[in-house]
């Protein structure tokens, strides 16, 4: 088990995080509940700044698809990165975080029209369009409104990342982007060439995610520049920008191998040099999207042991208060976590035993085969790693309430979001007349 951050084992055997006892935040805040450590979450933005920024003159801007809400907007904004953003929903965020506009980049394969008069009405940076239709929708919108956008084409590179399939993106088979192989791009940027709404300034592509082998992205860098080379001669249009997305792996489980983010701005931008170099192009301002690396190690969930079904010589299910609800990621890739026991982080594993979620489905299993000290009702357990994808994917089946969440640091702990109650699950629950009726007449007919 890897203890990241700011996390440790305190006096009391407890772990810690932000300098705040785990087990004290479990019993104040409840369970399950999100802790983000932001010493960690700043870290990560700072060393992308450095790596890219401060080492390259590259832009960073931050996949808040991973993790959003008003607290995390203002962090990313601070720390000096820009914003993806993928719906409307993501951008209402970043403006009621008063997030600079101008440093949104709009990502999305299917943004609908309101989405995209919204983003010309918040004067967004760039918007990324994905595919024809959007080209012209956006072109005609941006005529209504009087308005020219600058946009990034996005672009299928036909570059296999080493992932699971499905969180592979870059592969020509993909609902993302046009493909760079069979002329679907270059039909794109002719197009978009010639319409008087949009300045096109460059082109994106996103080869996937969880990526720990860097020569993906310097291949995939290459084939964007030879795209760049051969839009060129074309056309003579020359791209400014070349975002090559996000995607670097984080470590969940043993096994797992990230790189350091110096060490992939190294390689990336090596290979747009070089290969600008080579086909005497200028090198265009890169741009990055990382999400998971930066809030994935950042996080943990909180969950409170609750039956414990031991069946002899098969498995031992300990069931928390949390599941699928709050995490899907297990359910839906099979993803691996590790875990501790937070209140007696001093003791050592005795048994093989796998975690249980609540929701009323087999696979809702968070962790299969752990090996973990005897555990007992009551027990605090702290699953690592989860500050990635794992809130912005919660959902509400089986009505569980979405679980709190609350950003620690220096012994302090503030609620960044709230949890939901059963008031919440019934907010927009809409009861007609005549269904109220019959339930009264129902009632006086007994
Ligand atoms: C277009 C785009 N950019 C950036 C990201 C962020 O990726 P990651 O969280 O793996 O860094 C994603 C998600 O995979 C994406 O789809
Ligand atoms: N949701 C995925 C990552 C998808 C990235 C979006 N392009 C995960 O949890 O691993």
């Amino acid at each position: 088990m890897k203890l990241q951050g700011t996390m440790q084992v305190n006096q009391k055997n407890h772990l810690e995080i932000g300098g705040c006892d785990t087990v004290e935040l479990a019993r104040e805040f409840g369970t399950p509940l999100y802790v983000i450590d932001e010493t960690l979450f700043r870290q990560n933005c700072r060393a992308y700044y450095q790596a890219f920024t401060e080492s390259y003159g590259a832009t960073v801007i931050y996949a808040s698809k991973t993790l959003s809400n008003l607290a995390v907007c203002s962090m990313v904004e601070q720390e000096g990165l820009g914003l993806d953003v993928v719906s409307g929903g993501e951008l209402y965020t970043a403006a009621k975080a008063r997030f600079p506009m101008e440093r949104v980049y709009f990502h999305g394969n299917n943004k609908s029209p309101e989405e995209l008069r919204m983003a010309l009405e918040y004067k967004v940076g760039r918007i990324v369009v994905d595919n024809r239709y959007e080209l012209e929708t956006l072109n005609n919108l941006a005529g209504e409104m009087g308005v020219k956008v600058n946009i990034l084409l996005r672009l299928s590179p036909g570059v296999e990342a080493h992932t699971h399939e499905y969180i592979k993106t870059g592969q020509i088979d993909s609902k993302f982007g046009l493909v760079i192989e069979n002329g679907m791009a270059m039909a794109g940027v002719k197009r978009a060439l010639q319409l008087p709404h949009v300045q096109l300034t460059g082109f994106h592509c996103h080869i996937g995610s969880q990526i720990f082998e860097l020569q993906s992205y310097a291949h995939a860098a290459e084939v964007m520049m030879g795209f760049v080379h051969n839009v060129y001669r074309e056309t003579g249009f020359v791209a400014e920008e070349l975002n090559m997305g996000g995607g670097l792996g984080i470590y969940y489980y043993q096994g797992d191998r990230p790189r350091p983010v110096k060490e992939y701005a190294d390689v990336l931008m090596t290979a747009v040099k070089n290969t600008a170099a080579a086909l005497d192009l200028p090198v265009p301002k890169v741009i990055v999207e990382p999400g998971r690396s930066i809030a994935g190690p950042a996080g943990i969930t909180l969950y409170t042991v609750g039956a414990i079904k031991d069946i002899p010589g098969i498995r031992k299910y300990v069931a928390v208060d949390g599941g699928m609800g709050d995490n899907p990621r297990p359910a839906l890739y099979q993803s691996k976590y590790e875990a501790c026991v937070a209140n007696r982080m001093h003791e050592q594993p005795v048994e093989k035993v796998s975690i249980a979620g609540k929701c009323c489905e087999s696979g809702d299993m968070l962790i299969r085969d752990i090996a973990l000290p005897s555990l007992q009702p009551g027990d605090i357990l702290a699953v690592l790693g989860t500050g990635a994808y794992n809130y912005s994917m919660s959902m509400n089946y089986n009505r569980l309430p979405r679980p709190a969440m609350i950003l620690v640091n220096n012994g302090r702990a503030d609620l960044i979001v709230r949890r939901e109650d059963y008031c919440d699950l019934i907010r927009n629950d809409v009861m007609p007349d005549r269904l109220r009726s019959n339930l009264v007449k129902l009632a006086s007919s007994r």
